[in-house]
């Protein structure tokens, strides 16, 4: 069963505004190192808002725009320590197919195809992305029930099927931009993702008003 490893408060964020406890497991469903970040607030709460988050190292750390992964992150960081929360960062580079075949699937995408069409190429599955993992971290830490900020069905389903019980979906904002457009799109039309395009997208990769958010409250 897995356990709860570790647990240590780091300071975060622009300026280290925040603070966040990096929790490490073991006994985790495969070897990689997957870390729970707690705000406080969720510790409290009966329904804890989770987001379960795959690495991206381009979109994360090098705040890319081909994707929406790092403004997801950086909005959930700041939403959580407003009001409590926990990021479940999950080690599934290129939803699972790992950072260099992404970025070969992102050449690939130069030549016109779109994100899933490329995985395929590569002799992938559109999406290798196990959630079993993001179960056994939340029973870890005793919570059965969660706020799932997502904008993804097949997140909803993986979870609700590994045991989770997703009280509601909270949508995340819509990043759109120049460069990540088809990709969005591709989310939409492909694995239904429930962002609602506008067709407008903004160069300086600013965030799409609230209006045209997606509404999947289950
Ligand atoms: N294989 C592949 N992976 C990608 C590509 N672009 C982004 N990713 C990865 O996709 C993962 C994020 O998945 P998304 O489908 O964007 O979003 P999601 O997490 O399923 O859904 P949300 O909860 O709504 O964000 C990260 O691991 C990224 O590295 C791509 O073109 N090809
Ligand atoms: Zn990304």
């Amino acid at each position: 069963m897995a356990e709860v490893r570790n647990k240590v408060i780091i300071p975060i964020g622009k300026h280290n505004a925040h603070k966040a406890e990096f929790v490490s497991f073991s006994h985790l469903k495969d070897d990689k190192e997957h870390v729970a970040l707690v705000f406080k607030g969720a510790d409290t709460a009966k329904v804890p808002l989770v987001r379960v988050h795959s690495e991206c190292l381009t979109g994360d750390i090098f705040h890319s725009a081909r994707c929406d992964c790092g403004q997801q992150l950086d909005e959930a960081v700041e939403t959580m320590a407003k009001s409590g929360g926990i990021i479940l960062y999950l080690r599934q580079e290129g939803r699972g197919i790992g950072l260099y075949n992404k970025l070969d699937a992102y050449s690939l995408q130069d030549t016109g195809m779109n994100t899933f069409e490329a995985n395929k190429a590569l002799g992938f599955d559109h999406d290798l992305r196990d959630f079993t993992v993001a179960t056994q971290m939340l029973n870890a830490l005793n919570i059965s029930e969660i706020d799932l900020l997502t904008n993804n069905p097949e997140k909803v389903s993986a979870l609700t099927q590994a045991g989770i019980k997703i009280q509601k979906t909270v949508p995340t904002g819509i990043f759109a931009n120049q460069h990540n457009n088809h990709y969005l799109a591709a989310k939409v039309s492909v694995a239904k993702h429930t962002i609602a395009l506008t067709g407008h997208h903004d160069e300086s990769d600013q965030e799409i008003s609230d209006k045209s958010k997606g509404n999947n409250k289950s």
